[in-house]
């Protein structure tokens, strides 16, 4: 990787989303001007690791300091108290990188300043073993080499998409920021539907877990659409079938509840934006 931050990163939020991809940063070596953490829990699995610091509050941070990132990882409701600690960095040379659900381009600009570089994305918990999906935009100000940055930054946790229409993060957000939760109570039901067909509890998870992993592998290594991949495993007149049937009922199937899960959780992504 030739991108390499050379001041600091402040992560500010070192919860499940900014811990895990601060676990990348750190095993990239991405973060060569050392991390800063902010988080009144006082971030115990980092501090004392090499090139990291830890305060409680962002007015602990010293006079001096000079960062290349701030990486905003709070809740979105917790953002409007803590943005004025941080404003005093807002310029050209400075990239604030949130991840927070909602919150807009022009929501931080109001907050840091119209000059503020800003990029807003959206990764996942994937991200905790380098497979995650982050998508990325970026305001007017960010210049190529900021967002080249950005993008190794997200890289070192997975996969890095930039998009120009921050419209289009809500969806994002929905999709691939809350997707892993989906796909885990897929794991859920499927362990449950098996005990109720007859099969013991660790046997049965084991099963849904294993195979909706496998599932997920095959898929990314395939050339085939995951469409194809389906149709492999659905023999004529045979079990899966019948399953089908079911799962992709017209009306009240998998297909038309995704539909309105995600639909759901775009209109939160929206709203969560709307709340100063
Ligand atoms: N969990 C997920 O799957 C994803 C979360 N996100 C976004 O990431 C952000 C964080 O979410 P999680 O990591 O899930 O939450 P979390 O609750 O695990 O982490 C938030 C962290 O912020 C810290 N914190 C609270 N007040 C603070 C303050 N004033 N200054 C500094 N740190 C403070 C908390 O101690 C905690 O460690 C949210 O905005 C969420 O929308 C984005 C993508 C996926
Ligand atoms: O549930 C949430 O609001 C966050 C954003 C995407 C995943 N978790």
């Amino acid at each position: 990787m030739s991108e390499r931050l050379e001041r600091p990163l402040v992560l500010v939020g070192c919860g499940k989303m900014g811990g895990a991809m601060l676990e990348g940063w750190l095993s990239s070596g991405i973060a060569g001007g050392g991390v800063v953490i902010v988080d009144p829990t006082g971030a115990k699995a980092f501090d004392g690791r090499s090139g990291v610091s830890v305060v409680a509050d962002g007015k602990d941070l010293p006079g001096d300091l000079n960062p290349e990132f701030v990486v905003l990882a709070v809740k979105p409701q917790q953002m409007d108290g803590l943005l004025p600690d941080y404003s005093r960095f807002a310029g050209p040379d400075c990239v604030f990188l949130s991840i927070a659900a909602g919150k807009t381009i022009d929501y931080f600009e109001s907050h840091l300043g119209r000059e503020a570089v800003v990029i807003r994305a959206m990764p996942n918990t994937p991200a905790a073993i380098g497979q995650g999906i982050t998508v990325a935009c970026p305001n007017a100000h960010a210049s190529s080499a900021q967002s080249a940055i950005a993008e190794a930054l997200l890289r070192a946790v997975g996969e890095a998409v930039s998009v120009d229409d921050e419209s289009l993060i809500d969806a994002v957000t929905a999709l691939s920021g809350g997707g892993p939760a989906y796909t885990f109570l897929l794991m859920e039901v499927m362990a449950k539907a098996g005990v109720a067909a007859g099969l013991p509890d660790d046997l049965a998870a084991r099963l849904a877990l294993v195979t909706v992993a496998g599932a997920g592998q095959l898929a990314l290594a395939s050339d085939e659409p995951p469409a194809t991949l389906r149709e492999n495993v659905t023999s004529p007149g045979g079990t899966t079938l019948e399953a089908l049937k079911v799962l992709m009922r017209d009306g009240d199937g998998l297909p038309d509840l995704m539909v309105e899960a995600i639909a759901a959780a775009t209109r939160r992504s929206r709203e969560l934006g709307a709340k100063e």
